[in-house]
């Protein structure tokens, strides 16, 4: 009896065995085909990503593919034109979140994949907005010794295609800005004994704020700065620093850390001057990558653009470079124009967001790699009618047909 018994238990020992083995072989045999539908679905997408990137910039006027031939005249846009249009573009959105979501590593087209997703945030111009809908940015900053910074921030900002562009700037800078353009609204409150009251009277009515061009480093006004950008986060609103708002970063990088809607412009100085107070060591200036994703982790995977022959752009998780082509030519202001025009793109990156458009890539590096390619396009194109006596303003005067040519054709 217990030999048999014996001979049961083996048996169903057996059996129990058999069916694991049978049970690990098929779930092998699933992750085989799981990973070859995978690596089929990216490539696919891959493919689809370029045939529709190439499809939407081989319309008339296209910076990335000229055409040889004249193109026919385009007929007038139609409400079934329009429709098209809109659904190629949700097709385009949708194609690159699934690729971006599977993770691709490859760089072949990387900033023709986000080119696309910079035009998908772009909002749409209809005779249905009012006044104010499509951004009222603020820009902080602008003191004795810096008027045209401010200037150059908000100006663009208008010219990207905010609707409203705000200076909060001091006391004696205020009549200086003005007179350079009546398109401007300008606060002269920065040193006012309740300087912080006075802006936070107008952060409701903001959709973007730009910390630091032509801040200055007075105690008082970073301190004011900081206040702003506190309240500023306790509404949620999408904030660019720069200039000397970086210079309050370095003393003081709790300021923003880990504010995902906040985005960091350094040149490699202000790059420099944040690694170190970070790390408490020199930087390693051979391996930017590496360093641009230091930082940011830092920062609490804030998104951050180093800028240089290539702008590399992070939230801490992938390094994107842009490199559309400038030129040699590097004047005073026109980190100004970019994060002017980063402002209103984050606006709209952000509300895009919310809408859903924008899913598995970060809203703000969308963003700041469009700024950066309108910031270089508006370079190439001021230095071909200008060369080496370009400057800043020559510059903003290309940011309308840059703009088209980027991210409408
Ligand atoms: N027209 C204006 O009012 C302008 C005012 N600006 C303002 O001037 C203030 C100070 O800005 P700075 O950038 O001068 O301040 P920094 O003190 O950060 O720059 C120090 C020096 O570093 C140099 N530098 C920059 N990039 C470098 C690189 N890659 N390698 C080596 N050296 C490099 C700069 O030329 C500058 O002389 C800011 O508030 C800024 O907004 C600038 O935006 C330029 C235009
Ligand atoms: N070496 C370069 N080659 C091409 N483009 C560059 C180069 N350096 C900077 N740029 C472009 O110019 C933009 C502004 O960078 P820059 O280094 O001039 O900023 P900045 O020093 O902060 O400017 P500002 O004079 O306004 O303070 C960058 O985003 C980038 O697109």
């Amino acid at each position: 009896m217990s030999k048999l018994m014996e001979q049961f238990l083996e048996q169903s020992a057996q059996a129990e065995d058999g069916f694991y083995r049978m049970e690990e072989q098929r779930l092998q045999a699933e992750d085989r085909r799981r990973e070859a539908e995978h690596a089929r679905e990216l490539h696919m997408l891959q493919m689809l990503g370029q045939m529709f990137a190439s499809i939407s910039s081989s319309r008339p006027g296209s910076a990335a593919t000229p055409c040889k031939t004249a193109p026919p005249p385009p007929p007038p846009p139609t409400a079934s034109i329009t429709a098209q249009r809109k659904t190629l573009t949700l097709v385009i959105s949708a194609v690159l979140e699934r690729y971006y979501a599977l993770g691709s590593t490859s760089h072949k087209g990387m900033e023709d994949d986000i080119l696309s997703l910079v035009k998908t945030i772009i909002p749409p111009l209809t005779s249905k907005k009012h006044k104010g809908q499509d951004g009222r940015i603020g820009i902080i900053g602008g003191c004795q010794d810096y008027t045209g910074a401010p200037y150059f921030a908000a100006i663009s900002a208008l010219k990207v295609g905010a609707d409203l562009s705000h200076v909060f700037c001091t006391k004696d800078a205020a009549t200086v800005i003005k007179s350079y353009s009546p398109e401007l609204i300008v606060h002269p409150v920065l040193d006012s004994p309740n300087a912080v009251e006075e802006i936070e009277k107008w952060l409701p009515r903001l959709h973007g704020l730009v910390v630091g061009p032509g801040l200055g480093r007075d105690d008082f006004l970073l301190k004011t700065a900081k206040e702003v950008i506190e309240r500023s986060k306790a509404r949620d609103i999408p904030i660019v620093i720069d200039a000397d708002g970086l210079w309050l970063v370095t003393q003081q990088p709790s300021v923003i850390q880990g504010y995902q809607k906040g985005i960091l412009t350094p040149n490699f100085m202000e790059f420099t001057r944040l690694y170190e107070a970070l790390h408490h060591e020199p930087m390693d200036s051979s391996d930017h990558q590496r360093g641009v994703l230091q930082v940011s982790a830092a920062m609490g995977n804030l998104t951050l653009v180093l800028k240089g022959e290539q702008d590399l752009i992070t939230d801490g998780s992938r390094v994107f470079s842009c490199s559309v082509e400038g030129s040699g030519r590097r004047c005073g202001g026109q980190g100004d124009l970019l994060s002017g025009s980063m402002g209103v793109l984050a606006h709209w990156a952000h509300t895009a967001s919310t809408a859903g458009t924008v899913r598995s890539v970060n809203p703000s590096v969308v963003a700041a790699f469009g700024a950066c390619s309108l910031t270089r396009q508006c370079n190439s194109q001021a230095f071909q009618q200008h060369g080496r006596s370009t400057t800043t303003s020559d510059m903003i005067q290309e940011i309308g047909s840059a703009f088209k040519k980027l991210f409408e054709s």
